[in-house]
């Protein structure tokens, strides 16, 4: 059976793809990234989903939204990002500049809820992956909020940013993605999604990794980066 990783086991798994199997950051980034993009554009075809706003958080789950949205642009997608918190790190500065080189526009203010409904066809939430530790900090309150309340189609990377990593969302009035993409293996709060889609992504693991871990991942279908779980 798959496995639903805790927060600590995530972040056990994340450590020893750096320090021990030597893989850096930007390659897991990119590749975690890209396989977002698929995944979106399985579910959402380019031709009827046009404008997608992705709004990235301070961590790595922000990381994987920048490059997510340069793939999106490159698979017929007009993504824009909302980048709030920056911070001086340089992968992500060289992210924000990728974005810029390839025209995608950058949001400085949330639009609220009735604009983003009219302007964007997809919204990609990409502000906190499993590092995230309740409750949502104020600077953050704001846009969670925001995106809670708004109609157009979610999608969230990792984990539907404000829920718990392992106990899930608050039952009434958490982000409700339509569509979550799990990367390397879905946390324990991927148990409690009720949207339409589930995704895996990722795929990076060494099978030794896979083996310690217990992981039991489904297969990837071919050369896919991506596979559907539900
Ligand atoms: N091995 C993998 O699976 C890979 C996953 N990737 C992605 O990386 C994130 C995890 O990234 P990390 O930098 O560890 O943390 P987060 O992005 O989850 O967030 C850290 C960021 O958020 C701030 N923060 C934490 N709690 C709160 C709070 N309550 N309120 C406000 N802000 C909060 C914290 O201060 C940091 O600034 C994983 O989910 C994947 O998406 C890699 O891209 C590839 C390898
Ligand atoms: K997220």
């Amino acid at each position: 059976m798959l496995k639903f990783l805790s927060q600590e086991e995530a972040i056990k798994i994340d450590q020893e793809l750096f320090n021990e199997y030597k893989f850096s950051v930007d390659q897991l980034m990119e590749l975690a990234g890209l396989s977002c993009a698929a995944a979106i554009t399985k579910c959402y075809p380019p031709e009827k989903n046009k404008s997608v706003l992705v709004c990235c958080g301070p961590g790595n789950n922000g990381g994987d939204g920048l490059v997510c949205a340069r793939h999106l642009k490159l698979f017929g997608f007009e993504p824009g990002v909302f980048y709030p918190k920056r911070t001086d790190n340089n992968l992500y500065q060289i992210l924000t500049t990728q974005c810029v080189g390839m025209d995608i526009p950058f949001v400085e203010k949330l639009p609220e809820a009735d604009v983003l409904n009219s302007s964007y066809s997809l919204i990609v939430d990409a502000i906190f992956g499993f590092s995230f530790k309740p409750p949502i900090r104020p600077a953050f309150v704001g846009v969670i909020d925001t995106l809670k309340s708004v109609q157009t189609p979610l999608v969230s990377i990792d984990i539907p940013s404000g829920w718990d990593v392992e106990k899930g969302g608050p039952l009434e009035g958490g982000l409700q993605p339509e569509l979550l993409i799990s990367l390397t293996a879905p946390k324990k709060c991927a148990q409690f999604f009720t949207g339409k889609f589930h995704f895996l992504g990722g795929r990076f693991v060494p099978p030794r990794l896979e083996a310690k871990y217990q992981l039991n991942l489904p297969e990837y279908p071919g050369t896919e980066c991506c596979v559907q779980i539900k």
